[in-house]
């Protein structure tokens, strides 16, 4: 059952290149909503380079009104500033269905890999406890492509997480090169251990139309896939219901839920 979740970063970076209201991420998840995608994800940056604050609240109460799940992804480490409160008094805010942990920084242009559980869980636990204090199921976003053992995945158990996303960045490089398939590979084994370890496994990252069959056909059991860019991007041309529903096929078509 690999359920979709729409990310709707990139409306809030058109919206904000103009600093207007339009085009509205509310309106925006609600089409998306409307024609059958699972859940909304956003991860709001503490430079607010697209959603913001409010957004998130606004999000929130969307998600509420249509039974779906809402995603909230973040640095928990990232200290507050003006606009920004931090992730966990977000999380208080909105208390989203899920909260995915990414270790980011600002000077990225865009998430470029996971946790190091060993190095990170100490300083993970308390922050975890406490997003599930909230009712959030946890999600930390995990390398699979690097050498299984060198982040152990399934460490992300003993931090007290629900569930890994892995970071598929890499596994979009590689598609339709020569080391795809041996990427794949990593991912699937990471996946399996993960599982093993107790944990629930999301993907995100430069999914698209083109890239994602394949990597659910690779790695069986990914319970939800976030995308964003490339959905936003493709739906430029075609729409955005349309896009959905495209997905939605490439799911399916992968063994995957439909709707
Ligand atoms: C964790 C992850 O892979 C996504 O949230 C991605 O980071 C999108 O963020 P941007 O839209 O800021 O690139
Ligand atoms: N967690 C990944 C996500 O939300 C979307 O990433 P992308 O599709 O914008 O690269």
């Amino acid at each position: 059952m690999t359920v979709l979740s729409v990310n709707v970063n990139k409306i809030a970076v058109l919206r904000n290149s103009r600093g207007g209201a339009e085009p509205d991420v509310v309106q925006a998840a609600r089409a998306c909503l409307d024609a059958g995608a699972h859940g909304i994800t956003v991860h709001p940056r503490p430079d607010a380079r697209h959603v913001r604050a409010d957004d998130v609240v606004a999000l929130a109460l969307l998600t509420r009104e249509y039974g779906v799940e809402f995603n909230l992804e973040g640095n928990p480490f990232a200290p507050p500033r003006p606009g920004y409160p931090g992730f966990l008094a977000l999380c208080e805010q909105a208390r989203p269905a899920q909260a995915t942990l990414v270790p980011d920084g600002d000077a990225q242009l865009t998430s470029d890999h996971g946790f190091d559980f060993i190095r990170d869980g100490d300083a993970l636990r308390p922050l975890i406890a406490e997003l599930k204090a909230l009712g959030c199921r946890v999600s930390v976003f995990a390398d699979a492509h690097v050498d299984p053992d060198r982040y152990r995945i399934e460490r992300a158990a003993d931090c007290g997480a629900d569930r890994v996303e892995l970071y598929t960045g890499p596994y979009a490089e590689a598609f339709g090169e020569p080391d795809e398939a041996a990427v794949l590979e990593r991912f699937a084994t990471a996946a399996a251990r993960a599982r093993a370890a107790g944990l629930g496994v999301n993907a995100g990252h430069d999914l698209s139309q083109a890239n994602l069959g394949r990597f659910l056909t690779g790695v069986p059991g990914v319970l939800e896939v976030s995308i964003g860019h490339a959905l936003i991007g493709e739906a430029l041309y075609a729409g955005l219901a349309p896009t959905v529903h495209r997905y939605l096929e490439i799911i399916a078509a992968a063994g995957g839920r439909a709707g």
